[in-house]
């Protein structure tokens, strides 16, 4: 039997034009298997893929059909798996989960579905678009990684930094020559709020709420001062500091708490709070094509 006989996926079809047939079958087995297989999840990969994001605050999800955002949810943990069994009834067809956990999950409450849907949990070990240059890499967040990709992947050739105002800030720098450099972690807004509560005799735990004066002339006015102003601050200086070392980066906020922060900082910086959604959907598409 030859290739040329059969009709060939495109993604197939150079095996053909090379003039494969049942002698390289024999000879090159494993690469050309590998295609196959490679080529069929592609395929697959035209289903759904839902994404979970476990924070350590709260649990985001999203459904995607191929690059595109078609449903998203969040959800307390204890009321995850109700979550997910609600999308999956609402989304049969889904056929993959892919998971980005830097909570307190435990992998049983996914494997759970693993009968309706095959679980994947971003590991380090996964394949990632950019060479880590980390001297911990085993205990960056899956998340940071994660982000790193979506970055890398979305936008080549260029650095880029990454802010994620969640639970904690954290602060990702990709250079242009996609090496993962590091950043900064620091507490994220909730965390200042309940920080200087917890730890003190007196302060009281208030809700988030935007300053329009610097001056705070009471209890509740300083603390809102301190911990918006001052992280805005935060931000804007380490910005200012990534600039004096890199003359070009792309800035990307997102998290929780991106939309509240956006309107405070000097640089006009636009808001996707989905970023790490959307990269765990491309990291997932990059390393199927990739393995
Ligand atoms: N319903 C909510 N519950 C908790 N935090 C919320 C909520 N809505 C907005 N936030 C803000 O989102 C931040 C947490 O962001 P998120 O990206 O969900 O964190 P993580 O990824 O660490 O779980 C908190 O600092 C808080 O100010
Ligand atoms: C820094 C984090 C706690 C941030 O978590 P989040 O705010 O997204 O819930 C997480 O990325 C993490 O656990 N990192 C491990 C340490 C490191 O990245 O070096
Ligand atoms: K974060």
């Amino acid at each position: 039997m030859d290739f040329q006989s059969i009709a060939l996926p495109s993604e197939l079809r150079y095996l053909a034009n090379a003039g494969a047939n049942i002698e390289s079958f024999l000879i090159y087995p494993k690469q050309i298997l590998k295609k196959i297989n490679s080529y069929l999840r592609g395929v697959k990969l035209n289903n759904m893929i839902l994404t979970i994001d476990v924070g350590n605050t709260r649990i985001k999800g999203a459904v995607f059909e191929n690059d595109t955002l078609i449903e998203q949810f969040h959800t307390e943990p204890r009321a995850m798996q109700n979550a997910i069994e609600s999308i999956l009834l609402k989304y049969p067809n889904a056929s993959d989960l892919v998971v980005a956990n830097v909570g307190n999950f435990d992998k049983n409450d996914f494997l759970a579905f693993s009968n309706r849907i095959a679980i994947h949990f971003v590991s380090h070990s996964d394949t990632f678009p950019f060479l880590n240059a980390y001297a911990t890499p085993n205990t960056l967040g899956i998340d940071r990684m994660v982000l790193a990709a979506g970055a890398t992947l979305r936008y080549p050739n260029q650095n880029r930094l990454i802010i994620d105002a969640g639970t904690c800030v954290t602060y990702d720098f990709i250079s242009q020559d996609d090496v993962y450099l590091g950043g900064a972690i620091s507490p994220g807004l909730r965390l200042r709020y309940q920080s200087l509560h917890n730890f003190t005799a007196s302060l009281p735990l208030l809700d988030s709420e935007c300053p329009d004066y610097f001056i705070g002339n009471s209890t509740a006015n300083s603390i809102h001062s301190g911990v918006v102003n001052g992280l805005a601050h935060e931000i804007d200086g380490f910005i200012e500091e990534y600039q004096s070392r890199y003359p070009n980066f792309i800035i990307i906020l997102t998290g929780g708490d991106a939309e509240f922060l956006a309107k405070r900082l000097k640089n006009t910086i636009f808001a996707n709070s989905n970023f790490l959604l959307e990269s765990l959907n491309q990291t997932f598409q990059y390393k199927i094509k990739n393995d």
